[in-house]
């Protein structure tokens, strides 16, 4: 299995090109089962998980292409992606291909909507708490559908005449759950009005492309939206938002290892609490024409107290990556994970590079170091593998990381784009 070599102390300059993003590409894709017509995706990035999600549509009939990315221009631009539901030719999501990845599970709500039924595996994914799927099953009831747990399925089906637009009212906010319900609700019959919704930008984007397709959505990137079902869906094209915890990511490896880097594409307005927190901590943040430019130089890094929070506070996936800086804060930084409950695989991880963390409860106390050593890591989530990139930048000798699989999921070429600003990095196959 392939790791990833690490040996710290360079600064990182230069630019980064920012990706499609994973959390509105998996669900732009899904989308795709809501119409017999063709969807077409630009700036789709090439991911495990993409991969992955272009196998389990395919199981459901999706013919998904890519048109070739314009590799001699760019190496980093996105792939173009045609996924066509002509039919669907299986509405079951078997065991063995959701439980590898926990969006899978969203393809509940374009099948029960389109075809009046599904059967789908209850999902798998990070290893960051129990995540359940309540919110889902109560939201898919709210729109008339029966729900059934059978041998590990979710078993949902529509009253004849397919699904009735209702009023959802989450718990508690919920990405996916919103993603699921808005979709279903596009081919409902009547209003459905969604409360409490999520509010993250990769919701606008899904709600923008399926506007593209012909839904009527009102009032997506706020709490309340208002869908009113349409009989169906048509060819759209879109291009999937840049990708804001991979800029964030780099944003943090930067004020981590120092430097000035530019990250093209990368928009400043989908991220601007955790900005403001890289701000605090001692980076300087500036918004230009080509994208987000960030550097530190000469100052140490000053410690932050942070909790985590829906969109538009600071992201649960950039948690561990700011944990990973405040590492060698000048001082003691807080942070508090309010979303997941077991987020915090990455902690005896740092440890093992010199770190000095406290856990109680849902907060992590860290006392910052002068140094951080470098050591063998594995990370059993992606976030936290990435978080131990960052620490290995700023670590004195070797930081080996294994299990990498984790961050292809979710980091295109990492290393590549890191290694391209000066940071010595690379992959080890085996
Ligand atoms: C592919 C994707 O986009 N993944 C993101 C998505 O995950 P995901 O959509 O799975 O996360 P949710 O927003 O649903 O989870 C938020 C909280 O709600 C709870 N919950 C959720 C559903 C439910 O039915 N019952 C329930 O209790 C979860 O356990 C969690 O405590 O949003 C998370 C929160 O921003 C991010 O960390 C993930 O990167
Ligand atoms: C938790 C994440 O992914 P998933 O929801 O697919 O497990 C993530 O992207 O950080």
């Amino acid at each position: 299995m392939d790791r990833i070599r690490i040996v710290g102390g360079a600064p990182l300059n230069g630019r980064i090109s920012i990706s499609g993003a994973k959390n509105a590409a998996l669900p732009l894709m899904i989308a795709s089962l809501l119409t017999s017509e063709t969807l077409t995706l630009e700036n789709t990035p090439r991911l495990a998980d993409v991969a992955q999600l272009k196998r389990i549509l395919g199981h459901h009939g999706a013919e998904v292409t890519v048109e070739g990315r314009r590799a001699a221009q760019d190496p980093f631009l996105g792939d173009t992606v045609r996924l066509t539901a002509a039919e669907i030719v299986d509405t079951t999501a078997p065991y063995d291909l959701v439980s590898k990845m926990r969006a899978s599970f969203w393809v509940i709500g374009p099948l029960l909507a389109r075809m009046g039924e599904a059967r789908v595996s209850l999902p798998g994914g990070c290893a960051i708490g129990t995540r359940p799927v309540d919110f889902f099953l109560t939201g898919l009831a709210s729109l008339g559908a029966s729900i059934d747990i059978d041998s590990g399925y979710v078993v949902a089906k529509a009253p004849a005449g397919g699904l009735i637009g209702g009023r959802v009212v989450f718990p508690k906010v919920s990405v996916g759950a919103t993603h699921t319900v808005l979709m279903a609700a596009t081919l409902a019959r009547g209003e459905t009005v969604i409360e409490n919704a999520a509010r993250e930008p990769e919701i606008v984007d899904l709600a923008d492309c399926l506007i593209k397709m012909g839904a009527k959505i009102e009032g997506a990137g706020s709490s309340t939206i208002r869908i009113q079902g349409v009989n169906a869906l048509s060819a759209a094209r879109h291009s999937v938002l840049p990708d804001r915890i991979e800029t964030g990511t780099y944003a943090i490896a930067v004020a981590m290892a120092g430097g000035d880097v530019l990250l093209e594409g990368a928009r400043y307005d989908l991220l601007e609490s955790a900005f403001d927190v890289l701000v605090e901590a001692g980076a300087e943040v500036t918004a230009t024409n080509e994208g987000v430019r960030v550097t530190r130089n000469g100052h140490g890094i000053a410690p932050v107290t942070v909790t985590t929070a829906p969109y538009p506070g600071f992201p649960t996936d950039l948690q561990a990556q700011l944990m990973a800086l405040a590492c060698r804060g000048k001082g003691r930084s807080t942070i508090t994970e309010t979303i997941f409950e077991n987020r915090f695989m990455h902690v005896q991880e740092l440890a093992r590079l010199g770190a000095r963390i406290h856990l109680d409860g849902d907060t992590a106390t860290i006392d910052g170091v002068e140094k951080l050593t470098g050591a063998p890591v594995m990370a059993t989530d992606l976030r936290a593998s990435v978080s131990l990139v960052i620490a290995g930048l700023a670590a004195e000798g070797e930081t080996m990381v294994n299990r990498v699989y984790h961050l292809d999921r979710g980091f295109e070429r990492l290393e590549d784009k890191l290694s391209a600003c000066g940071a010595t990095i690379e992959r080890v196959a085996g």
